[in-house]
């Protein structure tokens, strides 16, 4: 686990490294070189299919990957210049079974992967080369082993008896270790929808001597739990009990339910607070397309940023089927800049 492990001192117990402290400096910094509350960007996905991309596919968005990498750098830029400060790559449904599945081998695999996060890299040096005052980092993607299955468990959290806590370890390790050493600044479980998933991903960043910081975020669809019925508080303190965690939040989930999480979640962490919902619209799996539910705008979900920072949310973005025009809304709300 390196440097910030705590190392036996042979007479008191344990002794915590001086530097231990360093991953969630990082994330402090950040926060206030991006004035306290950082722009996340949205939706990646859906926003590669409004741009014409098929993405019915078992690899999703990670399809573009091979097909069309230069729509995803472009949809990265779209957001830089929305005012995000933080990209999401396109490894969300990326993984090296699902790739071999494809028929590509292990090394080409493990090159697909990190080839997301080089193309977020390298919008972000596009960007910088004529707004360079502005804070990016850019996050590897990890989505939850539901979402590699493409079966609907992204959202039900149901494995079922014969997953175990070692089964997600062993589909998670090696691609969470190639995502970590291809250059990202930070780790994004998002969309994790049960506790055994959590608990997975801090067991390999604890053993795995994985040198950059996480950030675990959740999804719910009744604003209590999150959607395998596990209990928030449950997900969130296995966020907060992971040293390399350093931001825990709520994504995919509807704008309605929101500030009730963020309440919850400021229960049981001091650790910064990410939010990024989704449009408000809901999934229809067997239709295979969004429909609209009821209440929520996309006006309604800008209305609600400045009451989620109030709340004590420090990252605040969109998730599916928001664009850069809702980026660029969030960024106004919070008086912040957007370059287009
Ligand atoms: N970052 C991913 C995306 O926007 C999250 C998807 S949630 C189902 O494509
Ligand atoms: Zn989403």
């Amino acid at each position: 686990m390196g440097r910030t492990r705590a190392i036996p001192s042979g007479e008191e117990g344990t002794t915590a490294v001086a530097d231990g402290d360093e991953l969630p400096m990082m994330m402090r910094d950040f926060l206030a070189k991006a004035g306290g509350c950082a722009v996340l960007d949205g939706g990646l996905a859906t926003e590669l299919e409004a741009h014409g991309a098929d993405l019915n596919d078992p690899l999703w968005s990670a399809k573009c990957l091979l097909t069309s990498p230069h729509l995803i750098r472009q949809v990265h830029l779209d957001y830089l210049h929305s005012g995000a400060n933080i990209i999401i790559t396109a490894s969300y449904q990326a993984t090296i079974q699902g790739f071999q599945s494809k028929g590509f081998s292990t090394e080409e695999s493990e090159n697909l992967l990190r080839k997301s996060v080089h193309i977020a890299l390298e919008a972000r040096d596009v960007f910088h080369q004529t707004h360079h005052h502005h804070p990016v980092l850019v996050a590897a993607s990890i989505g939850s082993y539901g979402a590699y299955l493409a079966d609907g468990s992204e959202y039900s959290g149901d494995y079922g008896e014969s997953v175990t806590l070692e089964t997600l370890k062993d589909f998670h390790r090696r691609r969470v270790q190639v995502l970590a050493e291809a250059g990202p600044d930070i780790l994004a479980f998002e969309t994790t929808p049960n506790k055994l998933e959590a608990q997975a991903y801090a067991e390999i960043l604890e053993e795995g001597d994985v040198k950059i910081p996480a950030w675990f975020s959740f999804n719910s669809k009744d604003g209590v739990n999150v959607v395998s019925g596990d209990s928030l508080l449950d997900c969130a303190a296995i966020a907060d009990a992971c040293s390399k965690v350093v931001a825990v939040g709520i994504n995919c989930t509807p704008p309605r339910f929101i500030h009730g999480l963020i309440l919850s979640l400021k229960k049981v962490t001091e650790k910064p607070i990410l939010i990024y919902p989704n449009s408000g619209e809901r999934y229809d799996p067997d239709k295979k397309e969004w429909v609209a539910s009821t209440g929520v705008t996309d006006d309604d979900f800008v209305s609600y940023v400045t009451v989620w920072r109030q709340a004590g949310a420090a990252l605040i973005g969109g998730c599916c089927r928001t664009t850069p025009n809702t980026i660029r809304a969030i960024t106004r709300s919070l008086n912040k800049r957007s370059f287009v």
